[in-house]
């Protein structure tokens, strides 16, 4: 059995490649880091080390690499492939979409066996969102056929992998727990259970959990962190006065999760505490400019902080911590991250007001708005 996974960084490395690779899979990746790929396709291994006491190991064979710049390549491993999955961004699923509709329109040809596309990305509908940037480069024709052997079932990943700096360049350090959730529901009849994966009916429930508790933490902690001058989720944690805040914001979300899903509200008290401790893992070393990357793309209507939000305060459930940490998200100024910078451009340019609304998409009239623009000078004043 042949897997493609597109990204072979940090979770494409120490979480779906270790998963394959152990299922039984080769895994092929395709990356356009041309040192990485040089890397995998001369050690066919790496290792993954687990931060915990016993720095436990894994040694994960079986592996190889294609250069996703050459489309040839791509469209090839694509029509070869027993599973195709993503690590890349969500941003960047469009990018590799047009190597996979080529791979596609081979399968197609060459009448090859049925094929599951998962995007592994933090993202509500990721691999739905693929799916329509594959379609876009496909004819009506080879459309119908996709359909009929090609499924691309929604998927919610949760393991926490920093940016790594080890001796070993293929070495990832990663956090020892993870859940990788897939719809059941969008598969294909007859699919291949692979170990390691959950399969569910309905995914909304578990993706909106993990992205609203542990993203929307995650990022609160990176962007308040930021504020308070911290560089790393261990330190910002370490605070307690941030740490609290994390906690009401995960609240927040949680009591708009209990009420929507109905889970059961000690349960979920639990999920989040243990969140928590996952954050103040001593091993691990994450940095708040990974976890506040794409400041855009973290605002944005249907990410981590709006959305849950905006479904709070539809149900009257009280949202003040959630807007503080929006707020706190306007004052990430990282001058290696594009969409922080452009964020900065346009609070000096447009003024607060309107950048609120054109990253949220929160109308100046909502009373979240307010909120969240309250917050913004307060924490100028005071951090
Ligand atoms: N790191 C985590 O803790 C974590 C956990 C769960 C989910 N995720 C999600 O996984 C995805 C990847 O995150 P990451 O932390 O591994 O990022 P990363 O930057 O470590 O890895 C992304 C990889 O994609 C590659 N890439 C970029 N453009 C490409 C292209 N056109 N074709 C092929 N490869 C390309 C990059 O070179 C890089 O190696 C994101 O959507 C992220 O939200 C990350
Ligand atoms: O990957 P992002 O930028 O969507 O979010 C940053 C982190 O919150 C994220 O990578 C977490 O570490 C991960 O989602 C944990 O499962």
């Amino acid at each position: 059995m042949r897997a493609v996974h597109f990204g072979a960084g940090n979770i494409g490395r120490g979480f779906i490649g270790l998963i394959l690779s152990r299922a039984g899979y080769e895994v092929c990746f395709s990356d356009v880091n041309d040192r990485l790929v040089e890397l995998l396709q001369e050690k066919k291994a790496y290792t993954v080390r687990l931060a915990n006491e016993a720095q436990e190991t894994f040694h994960v064979t079986n592996v190889t690499a294609i250069n996703g710049k050459n489309p040839e390549d791509v469209a090839e491993a694509v029509a070869g492939a027993d599973l195709v999955t993503t690590a890349v961004g969500v941003n960047i699923l469009q990018h590799i979409a047009a190597g996979i509709a080529k791979g596609l329109e081979k399968r197609v040809a060459r009448g090859a066996a049925p094929l599951h596309i998962i995007a592994c990305e933090n993202a509500i509908g990721g691999s739905t969102q693929l799916k329509a940037h594959v379609y876009s480069h496909l004819s009506e024709d080879m459309k119908e056929k996709v359909k009929a052997s090609v499924a691309f079932p929604d998927a919610a990943v949760d393991r926490i992998v920093p940016i790594q700096h080890n001796e070993d360049p293929l070495e990832v350090q990663v956090e020892p727990f993870y859940e990788w959730v897939v719809d059941e529901s969008q598969m294909l009849e007859g699919f291949h259970r692979i170990e390691g994966i959950h399969y569910v009916e309905a995914l909304e429930p578990y993706i909106e959990r993990k992205l609203f508790t542990v993203n929307t933490g995650h990022c609160a902690a990176a962007y308040l962190g930021h504020v308070r001058g911290f560089a790393t989720i261990q330190q910002a944690m370490a605070d307690g006065n941030v740490a609290e805040q994390v906690r009401h914001v995960m609240e927040e979300t949680g009591a708009l999760l209990v009420r929507k899903y109905g889970f059961d509200a000690a349960e979920h008290g639990t999920y989040i505490q243990k969140i928590i401790q996952r954050f103040m893992n001593p091993y691990l070393i994450d940095e708040v400019a990974r976890v506040g990357r794409s400041p855009i793309r973290k605002l944005s209507s249907n990410d981590r902080l709006v959305r849950p939000a905006l479904q709070a305060y539809e149900r009257g459930i009280p949202v003040v911590y959630l807007p503080k940490a929006m707020a706190a998200a306007f004052l990430f100024d990282d001058k290696a991250d594009e969409e922080a910078l452009q964020i900065q451009e346009d609070v000096h340019q447009l003024g607060i007001d309107r950048t609120i609304t054109k990253y949220t998409s929160i109308d100046a009239n909502h009373p979240l708005h307010a909120e969240i623009k309250n917050h913004f000078e307060r924490l100028t004043i005071q951090p």
